[in-house]
């Protein structure tokens, strides 16, 4: 036994707390693996009052990681969940006496790893409703508590801070929404999941993860693979709201018997409850937040939408948080490199086809209706004396069609899937890109959805996207939905 060891660390392993197998247990984690040496296993009992009644560990390989699987197993056993949770890197070097010598830290790292992989694994055990897509409390019997939505960015850190700060009782929570790649910017991948739970306990903040891989891949992946292949062209970010992210918050805040649920997302919720604009139009987010349910809009706190980026940014500098210099996050989360066409390539069959104008002219061929969206103006592979775009996909025929810029000129639109805040008439304006400004718009019921006559033109507007609608004075989402294919059932 090394002499560096303090002598807590020593009477821990002299004599172990908690060692063992919960039988029956209500959670299991694992971190380190036995090929490499080093590996520690926690085992939970938790009561209905969610209470750790009982906690044991194993630990293979050196002695700091038995030590600090014992220590951590003795500080926990008999809090909350909550209470547990919070217990940082510090608090467990501090239960052994001070920091593990140089290049024995991985002790604590495991123990506490280990342990959050328990609560994962018993949050999941307790998920199969929030992956039926069942529904959520109204939050009004809760306490005045709320769970802040953590990626490991900036923003997300900021909502979390100001929370705490404002004296409510915050819970935060990371998604495993797919897998990531270590050491990328991805929010999944296991460093950012590490580093957003560092992040919340150096605020003080209990932390959670909970695995949603098969909800991400079931509500989002392949609803956005599949739209490609389809002739749509989807928004994850949007279906990512609609299912999970605000429905999983939820569920850990019904669970835990807290109100509300917070994200980092640029918006703000007013009367009603209705969704507005917020202070930082540059990062304003009411677009892909159009699906959230208005009762869960309800239980919502947008911390972020009365402050401009820079001033998020400067708040978690002048805290000292890590995040503070974070780079902005990618488009799409689950493609880390941006390649958004190889992704779908790779998971859908092309099969070619023909490209023809609005009359039916054959013009050229082309690899896959995948590779194709409206508005689109490269890569098409055919020569013209004017500018052509996509005007239409049809997965169908497998024919893209191609035409003139005045023929992308859209001014009705059909919507399917709406959710409303506010009264339909209230609609005055519409936006249907990600990118683009609201024009003036007329709504009325027709058919399965809404017909939306647009009294600007909008040029390319693509069958998948959102159309969001807004208030006469453009401050207010009244509701949203999707932009459906005329001719499509
Ligand atoms: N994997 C995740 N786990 C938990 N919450 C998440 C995750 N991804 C996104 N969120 C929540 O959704 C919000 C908006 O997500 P978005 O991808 O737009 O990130 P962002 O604006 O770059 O925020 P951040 O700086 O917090 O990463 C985040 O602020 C966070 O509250």
């Amino acid at each position: 036994m090394p002499e560096r060891y303090g002598p807590r660390v020593i009477e821990h392993l002299v004599n172990p707390r908690n060692a063992g197998e919960v039988s029956g247990p209500s959670g299991v984690g694992e971190a380190g693996n036995a090929a490499c040496g080093d590996q520690v296993r926690f085992t939970l009992a938790v009561g209905e009052d969610l209470r750790l009644e009982e906690v044991r560990y194993r630990a293979y390989g050196c002695a700091a990681c038995i030590a600090a699987g014992s220590a951590l197993a003795e500080l926990v056993e008999g809090r909350t969940i909550i209470g547990a949770a919070r217990v940082s890197r510090g608090e467990l070097q501090e239960a052994l006496g001070g920091p593990l010598p140089p290049g024995k830290e991985h002790g604590v790292t495991l123990a506490l790893d280990a342990l959050h992989r328990a609560f994962e694994d018993y949050w999941s055990r307790q998920g199969d409703a929030l992956l039926a897509g069942d529904g959520f409390g109204d939050g009004s019997g809760g306490r005045r508590g709320v769970v802040a939505a953590m990626s490991g960015g900036v923003d997300s850190a900021v909502t979390a801070l100001l929370l705490k700060e404002r004296g409510y009782e915050v819970v935060a929570v990371t998604f495993r929404l797919h897998d990531g790649e270590p050491g990328s910017r991805s929010c999944c991948s296991p460093d950012t999941v590490l580093f957003a739970r560092e992040t919340a306990h150096q605020m003080g903040i209990p932390h959670f993860t909970l695995n949603l891989r098969e909800l991400f891949d079931r509500r989002v992946m392949r609803d956005f693979v599949g739209s490609y292949a389809a002739g749509r062209t989807p928004n994850p970010c949007v279906a990512c709201n609609a299912h999970v992210k605000f429905h999983a918050a939820a569920f850990l805040a019904d669970r835990l018997g807290l109100r509300h649920v917070a994200t980092g997302h640029y918006a703000r919720v007013g009367e009603g409850p209705c969704l507005e604009r917020p202070e930082d139009g540059r990062k304003d987010q009411t677009y892909v937040l159009w699906p959230v349910p208005r009762e869960l809009l309800g239980r919502t706190i947008f911390p972020l939408g009365d402050y401009r980026k820079d001033e998020v940014r400067r708040m978690a500098e002048e805290r000292g948080l890590a995040v503070a210099r974070t780079p902005e996050s990618q488009d799409i989360c689950f493609i880390p490199d941006g390649d958004y066409r190889s992704f779908v390539r790779r998971r859908v069959r092309s099969e070619p086809g023909e490209i023809v104008d609005r009359r039916g002219r054959v013009l050229g061929r082309h690899a896959g209706v995948v590779n194709f969206t409206v508005g689109q103006r490269r890569g098409l592979g055919v020569s013209a004396s004017t500018p052509l775009y996509v005007t239409e996909v049809r997965p169908e025929s497998r024919q893209v069609v191609v035409g003139s810029r005045r023929e992308l000129e859209v001014r009705e639109v059909l919507v399917r899937s709406a959710n409303w805040f506010l009264d339909p008439r209230e609609a005055a304006l519409v936006q249907v890109r990600y990118n683009s400004e609201p024009v003036p718009c007329e709504v009325e019921r027709g058919g399965d959805g809404w017909e939306v006559r647009l009294l600007e033109p909008v040029f390319g507007v693509a069958p998948g996207q959102s159309a969001v609608f807004y208030t006469r004075d453009g401050t207010k989402v009244v509701g949203g939905g999707i932009i459906a294919r005329r001719d499509a059932a």
